[in-house]
């Protein structure tokens, strides 16, 4: 008997001892819901193997580990909602999930408070709107209109889709999907007469720049907003002369021929808010800085700028006709020509392989979905 109480008076604090080490590791693990310490790739020799995949978080910010479960609380608040039904704020939830520095506001376009969006007034052009601000006032108080219009902006939860110009929307007879979209966003030259079966025939906005935009006046869409996106001083210039419909002059300094006129109403152009270049080329991607300037392959391209805009604007975001596939060369780089994949390694500004990264991240945690699977 008296040993029997030596073996428990000994083995009793040993239990003891032993509970509270195991709970201090546990406690070290991250909870998902929990805000996570950011440790970053380089202090991973620090962490098991368990820790390691849940909460190392890569250069950019994002989650290594994109695999994890979702955090109890989205579950909560999405998980009994029924298949189809538009799950309110759900982009922007599940993207703070793997990047914990994300905040959702940010306006799709500028309006006539433009100079109070702390963010952009220090960058010049596509980073900011620093030097351009008399010229944009005058352009905006034309316009009249910053929204996307009463019906659009009273719901309480959008579903945006973006058409991307990749060849891989050939023959995949997605038009009635894209059509479902309460927001469909399409970018540049990308025609949808003639391809309907494929794109779908609804536009809701365009994106574009000077150089990219449609020069045929018939072959702008009826009912869509016109979106501009600057890349430089001389792009505004532009922009002011399409909205007062004047003659285009000094349209040398473009590195393409523009268009001449643009058959849409003040009303219905809008100015992109130059954030979400800065955001998707610094943040997103981690394209060099190169001072706050447009420089050698640091400017995302208009696919992903769409995209980041999304991200902040809508509740639900989808993606067709992404994905430049270096391994099929001679496939056709976009679903309305014949210029092919390999065209795109010409280009100076973009970063397709980091942008990829990047896209590929988005995919993966499920945040976007990409009706096409070429990301
Ligand atoms: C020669 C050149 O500069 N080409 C650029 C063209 C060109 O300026 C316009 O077509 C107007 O002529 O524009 C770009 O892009 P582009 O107009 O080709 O395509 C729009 C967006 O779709 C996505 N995309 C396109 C093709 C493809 N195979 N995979 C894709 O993922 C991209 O996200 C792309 O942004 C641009 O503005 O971004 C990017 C291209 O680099
Ligand atoms: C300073 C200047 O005009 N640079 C031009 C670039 O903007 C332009 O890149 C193009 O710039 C566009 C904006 O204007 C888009 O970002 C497009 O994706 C991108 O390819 C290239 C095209 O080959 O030509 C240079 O002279």
């Amino acid at each position: 008997m008296k040993a029997a109480h030596k073996l428990l008076f000994v083995l009793c604090p040993m239990l003891v001892l032993g509970f509270i080490y195991y709970s201090s590791g546990k406690l070290h693990c991250y909870v998902w819901g929990q805000k996570p310490q950011i440790k970053t790739h380089q202090s991973r020799q620090h962490f098991s193997s368990l820790q390691l995949s849940n909460f190392v978080f890569d250069k950019q910010g994002f989650l290594l580990n994109l695999d994890t479960k979702m955090p109890p609380e989205l579950v909560y608040k999405y998980g009994n909602l029924t298949e189809g039904t538009c799950k309110p704020g759900y982009a922007a939830a599940k993207m703070s999930a793997i990047y914990p520095k994300f905040r959702k506001p940010a306006s799709m376009f500028l309006d006539r408070n433009f100079n109070r969006l702390s963010k952009v007034t220090n960058y010049l052009p596509p980073f900011g709107f620093k030097t351009q601000e008399r010229i944009i006032d005058v352009i905006l108080t034309a316009t009249k209109n910053y929204g996307l219009g009463p019906d659009l902006d009273s719901l309480s939860c959008k579903r945006c889709i973006i058409v991307g110009n990749g060849g891989i929307l050939s023959n995949k007879s997605l038009g009635s999907r894209i059509d479902e979209y309460d927001v469909v966003i399409r970018l540049n030259e990308a025609p949808v007469s003639g391809y309907t079966r494929d794109v779908g025939t609804k536009t809701t906005l365009r994106i574009t720049y000077p150089e990219g935009a449609i020069q045929k006046p018939e072959r702008y869409e009826k009912d869509s907003l016109f979106v501009f996106s600057a890349f430089k001083p001389l792009d505004f210039k532009w922009l002011r002369q399409m909205v007062f419909k004047e003659k285009p002059h000094g349209v040398e300094g473009f590195w393409k021929s523009v268009a001449h006129s643009v058959p849409r109403k003040p009303s219905e152009i809008r100015i992109l808010n130059p954030y979400f270049i800065q955001e998707a080329a610094f943040q997103f991607i981690g394209l060099p800085q190169n001072n706050g300037l447009m420089g050698k392959g640091n400017i995302p391209t208009l696919g992903t700028v769409a995209i980041t805009m999304a991200l902040h604007n809508c509740d639900e975001v989808a993606v067709a006709g992404f994905g430049y596939d270096m391994n099929t060369p001679h496939a056709p780089l976009h679903y309305y020509e014949t210029v092919k994949m390999s065209a795109i390694k010409e280009s100076w500004t973009h970063n397709i392989s980091k942008e990829k990264e990047f896209l590929h991240k988005l995919v993966k945690a499920s945040i976007i979905t990409d009706l096409t699977n070429g990301i």
